[in-house]
């Protein structure tokens, strides 16, 4: 015992001596209290801590997947229904025929039905478009000059802008749209539907596979999307092959808790054998300012899905703005089912080393390691089993494995050599496809396409297919780059994605006897893997920082 230790006891003997009430004090501010019970806490000191569910995560964090603002809302909603209904019908190697509308609905319509009586505004400057006389006289005026100026600009052969447009301060009226989406795929099991539907993570899409949806979370977001901009449930109607009733089910989510909440669910006749997914979700939107994105992120499904059928309707009460399009089938050849996998032993962290052995059926390490993981054979496990070390042993039970020997093997996998995962699981859209695709949609004067032997990076394989065109009809001079993810179009930050970048500075065009500036340049790259680097959930773009992809993006 040292001498600070000496005194401090000594010290503290005197205060007890002293004041009982200074010595509890001091056992308070030092956590040591009656030895029994613990200190007591009062009201004041009750624990601050708080749960969230994972609704309530993403409500409050709606940006991360892809629902900033109700124009984006509206177009991600579109995306992740028409993405669900694709991997649906593949699933069953249906040529997919899939039904969007998008329906816009006034504020009045609205009103009804939900039934709340329409108002007309009283006081007009409460509202944040109100306009004082002076402002308004401020405003013409402005609008005057810039027509003057306008008006001498083109005398003289100058560009005319645009006029400015006028907005209030806030984000002004909602308006409001019923997205529907109607696919010919496998249907849902019909108990299934309110936890595929109404509970946050929660999906058929985890294993091993590609696939267009990962996270469980898309439609799901579309949902609470609705809750928060409209407070109107989600309606879904369902019915697998052979199946004689259609599922209905109208629900909405309780954030919260993150469970369904079923209004209604139950069987209806089924009379005309159809199977298939029709889901109907009502939210607040902006058409204006994303009607060209999604009508370009239809185009460009079209070019990397020749071989499924789109009809995207745009209904409103201004007959004008209606609009119907159909993107017809030009082949019924479709890319192969992508197989489900195993994992790489080099692309397991300790924590998935950990399921695989709760889950396996497996009894013994050498079984486990041959039947858990690709690339891994008979003799292959019974060495890795001798470098181990002396505890472990082939005939070992599987579930009786340490923390301490589960570290051993995760650390002997980062270490170890292991062929690299064969792409055979893969469904790229292949060379065909991609060429129908973009001569369908794009009417080029030439198309080259390429496609790379499968490639790895964390011990996922991946393939890359790229297209170039040069010509064509509603294609702007420059590059116009195309970039596809498990078949999917991104269409947002395309300045950080590695697609665009290796396009934009990588590639010397001239030497290809190609104007970067002049020529209508189509440049379509399409990965497709068992894991796609995304950054964020919002399935937006691909990172430029993995050095095997950007290797293999690049020609
Ligand atoms: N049109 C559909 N047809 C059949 N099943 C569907 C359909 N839409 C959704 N599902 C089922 O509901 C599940 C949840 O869909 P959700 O969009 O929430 O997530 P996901 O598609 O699995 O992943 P992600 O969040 O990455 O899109 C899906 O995994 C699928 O099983």
């Amino acid at each position: 015992m040292n001498t600070s230790d000496d005194e401090a006891i000594a010290a503290a003997a005197e205060t007890k001596k002293k004041t009982p009430k200074a010595a509890a004090a001091k056992g308070k501010a030092t956590g040591k209290g009656k030895a029994a019970a613990g200190p007591k806490t009062s009201a004041k000191e009750s624990s601050l801590l708080k749960q969230k569910s994972p609704a309530e995560f993403f409500a409050e964090n709606k940006n991360i997947a892809g629902f900033d603002n109700p124009g984006k809302s509206l177009y991600t909603t579109l995306r992740e229904l028409v993405e669900n209904a694709l991997d649906s019908a593949e699933s069953i190697s249906e040529l997919p025929e899939i039904e969007i509308t998008i329906e816009e609905i006034t504020k009045t319509k609205f009103n009804t039905m939900i039934g709340l009586v329409d108002r007309q505004r009283v006081d007009e400057a409460l509202y944040d478009d109100f306009e004082s006389e002076k402002a308004r006289e401020k405003r013409l005026a402005k609008e005057a000059r810039f027509q003057e100026s306008q008006a001498k600009n083109a005398a003289l052969g100058k560009k005319v802008k645009d006029a400015p447009s006028v907005r209030g301060k806030g984000r002004g009226e909602a308006a409001f749209f019923k997205v529907t989406c109607k696919d010919n795929g496998r249907g849902m099991p019909h108990d299934d539907i309110p936890n595929m539907l109404g509970r946050v993570l929660s999906g058929t899409k985890y294993g091993l596979r590609q696939t267009r949806g990962k996270f469980g979370l898309g439609a799901k977001m579309a949902l609470i999307w609705s809750k928060m901009s409209t407070g109107l449930p989600i309606e879904i109607k369902s019915s697998m092959k052979g199946q004689n009733y259609t599922s209905f089910c109208r629900l909405d989510i309780d954030i919260h808790k993150n469970i369904p909440h079923v209004h209604l669910h139950e069987k209806r006749e089924n009379k005309t054998h159809w199977h298939g997914a029709e889901i109907e979700v009502i939210i607040e939107g902006n058409w204006t300012t994303h009607r060209s994105k999604i009508l370009h992120y239809m185009r460009q499904m079209a070019v990397i899905t020749p071989y499924a059928q789109f009809l995207f309707k745009f209904l409103s009460d201004a007959a004008d703005k209606n609009l119907t399009i159909k993107f017809t089938r030009r082949t019924d050849v479709m890319p192969p089912v992508p197989l489900q996998t195993k994992h790489h032993p080099s692309a397991v962290d300790l924590l998935l080393i950990k399921r695989l052995v709760a889950e396996t059926t497996k009894q013994n390490l050498l079984q486990f390691l041959q039947h858990e993981f690709v690339n891994i054979s008979k003799p292959h496990a019974e060495r890795l089993i001798g470098e181990m070390g002396p505890d472990f042993s082939q005939k070992m039970a599987v579930k009786s494995l340490t923390s301490q020997q589960l570290v051993r093997i995760h650390q002997l996998f980062r270490q170890a050599k292991f062929d690299d995962p064969s792409g055979n699981c893969l469904s790229p859209a292949g060379e065909y496809n991609l060429r129908l695709g973009i001569i369908k949609e794009l009417h080029p004067d030439m198309v080259a396409t390429h496609a790379s032997s499968p490639q790895v990076f964390e011990g996922h394989p991946f393939i890359v297919e790229a297209g170039i065109s040069i010509g064509g009809k509603d294609v702007k001079q420059g590059l116009n780059i195309f970039r596809f993810a498990n078949r999917i179009p991104l269409l947002f930050e395309q300045g950080a994605d590695v697609i665009t970048r290796t396009a934009a500075k990588r590639i010397s065009w001239s030497s290809y006897k190609i104007n970067q500036q002049q020529d209508k340049i189509g440049v379509f790259v399409s990965i497709v893997s068992t894991k796609i680097p995304f950054k964020g959930t919002g399935k937006e773009y691909i990172g430029d920082d993995i050095t095997e992809i950007s290797s293999a993006v690049k020609p």
